[in-house]
């Protein structure tokens, strides 16, 4: 694929951080190349999905005119960068784990307020709430909603064996805000809806050069790797990444596959940037059956990686046995 760099890549603001990259294919929803790329699990941009057509006049007035007193959910950060962790899992850390981010609840018009007044130097801001009923009280929004491109979102979640829709996530960032890479274990197709978002994937294969953090740590499934300043003595593989690249505007939608790592940043065009998920279970081929068809694919390794990891910390209690207990396995045996 000729690496093909879109106008906005040389502006200021997109870092490239000397990874070298492909970019995503940008396809109309009517071109049969689309559904063949999502039917393989590859990345592709759609242009003219018309997904969230009913969204594109979601700005901040008509936002806060439709969910005004909502309680809504607010991650700070002292930095760019908003990296996910699992507070639930802080506990087996033995307390040398640091919070990168902050989570309030505020209403939502407090939220525009601050959004507006932000300026650089200002904790970021990254709200982040599911579409649910808890905040869908103005039947304009529900309208709004309820006119999405339903059919052709229902159509790929069938064709694709997907497992059902969970959330609609919306999200509100501050420009210049950075999600480190990280993978999900659902497919998204992810709406861009105002201002401009840059994705970085990998494939689910990349994981010997991401080095997640173990799957008992707060940061599992994010990548131990700063992308800003890369450590290459602890990750050497991080020196051969590659990674694929798009750049989403308003009305794009990004298909995101299944255990694909991702770094996103929303861009500095716009004071703030919109996004709308829709993240849809994995479908039951993700078992290994009798039907599951040999070489395995990526993203089933990734699967099964993971549950050795689950199981031995299960089984031993103490994650410091677990490197002990695989370097054992592995040494003058498999390597
Ligand atoms: C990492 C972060 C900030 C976070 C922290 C705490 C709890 C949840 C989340 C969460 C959920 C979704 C995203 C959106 C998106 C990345 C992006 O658009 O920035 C993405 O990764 C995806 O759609 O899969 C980002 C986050
Ligand atoms: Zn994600």
């Amino acid at each position: 694929m000729e690496d093909t760099k879109r106008m906005f890549w040389n502006e200021p603001n997109s870092k490239s951080y000397g990874i070298p990259t492909v970019s995503i294919p940008r396809l109309s929803y009517k071109d049969p190349l689309a559904d063949k790329l999502i039917a393989n699990m590859k990345p592709v941009v759609l242009t003219d999905t018309n997904l969230v057509g009913s969204a594109m006049k979601w700005d901040s007035h008509y936002l806060q005119e439709n969910l005004g007193d909502s309680p809504c959910t607010v991650y700070l950060s002292k930095t760019h960068k908003f990296k996910y962790f699992d507070a639930n899992q802080t506990k087996k850390c033995d307390n040398d784990f640091s919070p990168p981010t902050e989570q309030i609840v505020m209403r939502f018009q407090e939220f525009v307020k601050r959004l507006k007044s932000w300026k650089e130097g200002d904790k970021r801001l990254y709200m982040q709430e599911p579409l649910n009923e808890k905040i869908l009280k103005s039947l304009q929004l529900v309208n709004d909603i309820l006119t999405f491109n339903w059919g052709w979102a229902r159509m790929q979640q069938k064709q694709n064996n997907w497992g059902p829709l969970t959330t609609n996530l919306l999200m509100i960032s501050t420009q210049g805000n950075v999600t480190p890479a990280h993978f999900d274990n659902q497919h998204n197709l992810f709406a861009q809806i105002y201002g401009y978002k840059r994705f970085i994937l990998f494939p689910p294969e990349d994981y010997d050069k991401l080095y997640p953090h173990p799957v008992w740590h707060p940061h599992d499934r994010q990548s131990q790797v700063d992308f800003d300043y890369p450590d290459y003595t602890k990750f050497p593989k991080f020196h051969d990444i590659k990674g694929h690249e798009a750049l989403l505007g308003p009305g794009d939608v990004l298909y995101l596959p299944l255990y694909w790592w991702h770094h996103v940043e929303s861009l500095l065009q716009t004071h703030f940037t919109i996004s709308l998920n829709f993240w849809y279970k994995a479908g039951p081929n993700l078992c290994l059956s009798d039907s599951t068809l040999y070489p395995l694919e990526g993203y089933q390794k990734m699967a099964i990686m993971r549950n050795v990891e689950k199981m031995l910390v299960e089984a031993l209690r103490d994650v410091n046995e677990v490197g002990p207990l695989l370097r054992t396995i592995l040494e003058g045996r498999y390597n």
